[in-house]
């Protein structure tokens, strides 16, 4: 151990049933760097930090933090301490305003019961009291916030955000950056960032970059868990790889190569390069003319989108997020209405219909909230797998459905997709799933149903090198299927490598068209921003029957 280790974790050990997540994991960070934390979907990446932020208890082994060690039984116990972290899920209260948020769980007691409170119209007899106070503590929600206070701190940082909002009324970008912003609020020594930058753009994830280094200037320690290689080679200092629940090596970044690591992570070597096969293109499963909407707030996201989508066709939608990409998602798979336009699916027009029209129409929907949208957490894998499809006679009749072939179509949906971490489809529950494992299941579910239509809306966020890969691949053989793909993506060489046809899409509108082999990048770039003021609007779809064949 250097005199400059700040964290160090000895020998942690944490079972869940029929599951050792961390199996005797050694971790030691040091004084202002920014350690990674790599590893496969269910490495047990959350698990241990969950475990040093008080979240969870380990069954063995003990955290030291400066050289004294630590028994946390609570997050306030690691806040005490000078931990933070900044979930993957957000854990905010959409109702309440920024502001509030980063103040909740602080119960400052209101102004009036505050011992140093000046001015306050109780006498200081009274104020001081230590039955007043603790009774003060216990019943205020910390309605006193000090919104300037936290907006200079938002600001200090370049976050863009207007703390008298209220959550719902943002993006899940800012959201991420709310969260990020209340473990910044309480002064901390080490910050564990589970995946931040899986839901920022890649401008705003540079901002937090510099933020980040910034902070690390002043003393702070980071952790930093990512499946993003490139970040790694960006800003990590040192990176530790879990695998199966172990440690397998800590490294200086400087010293190893993104397929070392790569290979490190899933135990064998990692294909970064993709190949698209030409696939014919068929009849349009997807016809969208004037399509509007509006968002949450009842503000106009998409403002007329004519969109045509054929078989065997991937459609790659890039863009910033909140520029309507969510609700056209939404709108495309039936859950968000329309203000205005039509929806033909194979010919027919389901405007306005029900979801379940949608789905009994052939379309299959993969939401960005994967907790929100994407699955009921507090049920079984095995319900999670067939909630769509149970009604279509394969499992018998209602009442009287076959549990025994829906517990075997749920595990043939966990074998193919290898979705890890399930003991017995009808026991886990999805919210047990580890990230990148309940993608995996909420894909196999949607993709399984060999659908006409499907809408993939960041398909590959927050899931590990070695499933990036499978999940590419398999959207591509559900291409070469018939399959007609929309593609929602900010990782623009997801988008490159697998889209037929890009558009792109800017305040509600397809303001540029263009295909992998013609596209330019920093023009690309550039209608994502609003553009150049070129009048150059979206063409008609391609009317060649064949596809480019990818340039990878
Ligand atoms: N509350 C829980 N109950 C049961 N099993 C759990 C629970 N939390 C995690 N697990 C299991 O522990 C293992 C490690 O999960 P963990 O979430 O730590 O992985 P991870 O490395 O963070 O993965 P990801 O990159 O997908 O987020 C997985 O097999 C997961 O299914």
């Amino acid at each position: 151990m250097s005199e400059h280790t700040t964290l160090r974790m000895e020998g942690i050990l944490k079972e869940f049933p029929g599951v050792v997540a961390n199996d005797h994991i050694d971790l030691s960070v040091e004084r202002g760097e920014i350690h990674g934390l790599l590893g496969e979907n269910g490495a047990g990446k959350s698990t241990l930090m969950k475990v040093l932020y008080g979240l969870y208890s380990q069954d063995d082994g003990d955290i030291y933090l400066d050289g004294e060690r630590l028994d946390l039984e609570s997050p306030q116990d690691a806040i005490d301490a000078g931990i933070g972290m900044v979930h993957q899920h957000f854990m905010l209260i959409p109702r309440l305003t920024v502001a509030e948020n980063v103040v909740l769980g602080e119960r400052e007691p209101a102004t009036a019961f505050r011992s140093d409170a000046e001015g306050s119209w109780l006498p200081a007899t009274v104020r001081n009291n230590s039955l007043v106070q603790s009774l003060a503590g216990q019943f205020s929600l910390g309605l006193d916030v000090p919104e300037q206070r936290i907006q200079d701190l938002a600001d200090q940082y370049g976050f863009d955000i207007d703390v008298s909002a209220k959550i719902w009324e943002l993006d899940v970008g800012q959201q991420q950056r709310v969260e990020i912003l209340k473990a910044l609020y309480r002064d901390v020594d080490l910050l564990i960032l589970d995946e931040p930058t899986a839901v920022l753009t890649p401008t705003e994830a540079e901002r937090l970059f510099d933020s980040l280094e910034r902070l690390t200037d002043e003393g702070l320690s980071i952790i930093f868990i990512t499946h993003k290689l490139t970040e790694v080679d960006a800003i990590v200092d040192r990176v530790t790889v879990l695998r199966e629940g172990q440690n397998v090596g800590t490294a200086a970044v400087s010293s190893v190569s993104r397929a070392d690591l790569a290979e490190m992570m899933v135990g064998r070597e990692v294909l970064f390069d993709i190949d698209r096969e030409a696939v014919d293109l068929g009849d349009p499963v997807l016809r969208a003319r004037g399509v509007k909407a509006t968002d949450n707030r009842d503000i106009e996201a998409l403002s007329g989108i004519d969109l045509t989508v054929r078989q065997g066709e991937i459609v790659g939608i890039a863009g910033v997020s909140g520029n309507g990409q969510k609700e056209l998602a939404e709108v495309m798979a039936g859950i968000r209405d329309v203000t205005a336009g039509e929806l033909l699916v194979n010919g027919e027009d389901i405007t306005g219909a029900k979801p379940k029209t949608f789905v009994d129409s052939g379309v299959s929907f993969v939401p960005e909230d994967r907790l929100q949208y994407g699955c009921a957490e507090d049920l079984s894998v095995m319900h999670n797998a067939t909630m769509k499809d149970f009604r279509d006679g394969r499992f018998g009749d209602r009442p009287f459905l076959d549990y025994g072939e829906l517990r075997e179509y749920a595990e043939t949906l966990v074998e193919e997709f290898d979705v890890r971490g399930v003991s017995d489809v009808t026991e886990t529950n999805a919210g047990d799933l580890s990230g990148g494992n309940l993608q995996k299941l909420i894909l196999a579910r949607e993709i399984y149903r060999d659908p006409d239509l499907l809408i993939a809306n960041q398909p590959t966020r927050g899931v590990d090198v070695g499933a990036i890969e499978f999940i590419r691949e398999t959207l591509l053989e559900q291409r070469k299927a018939g399959t007609g793909i929309i593609l929602l993506s900010e990782d623009l060489d997801e988008i490159f490598d697998l889209s037929d046809r890009i558009l792109v899409v800017y305040e509600g509108e397809f303001v540029y068209e263009t295909t992998p082999a013609e596209a330019d990048r920093e023009r690309i770039g550039l209608e994502m921003t609003g553009g150049d003021g070129d009048d150059e609007t979206v063409a008609s779809p391609p009317q060649s029957g064949v596809t480019q064949e990818g340039e990878s």
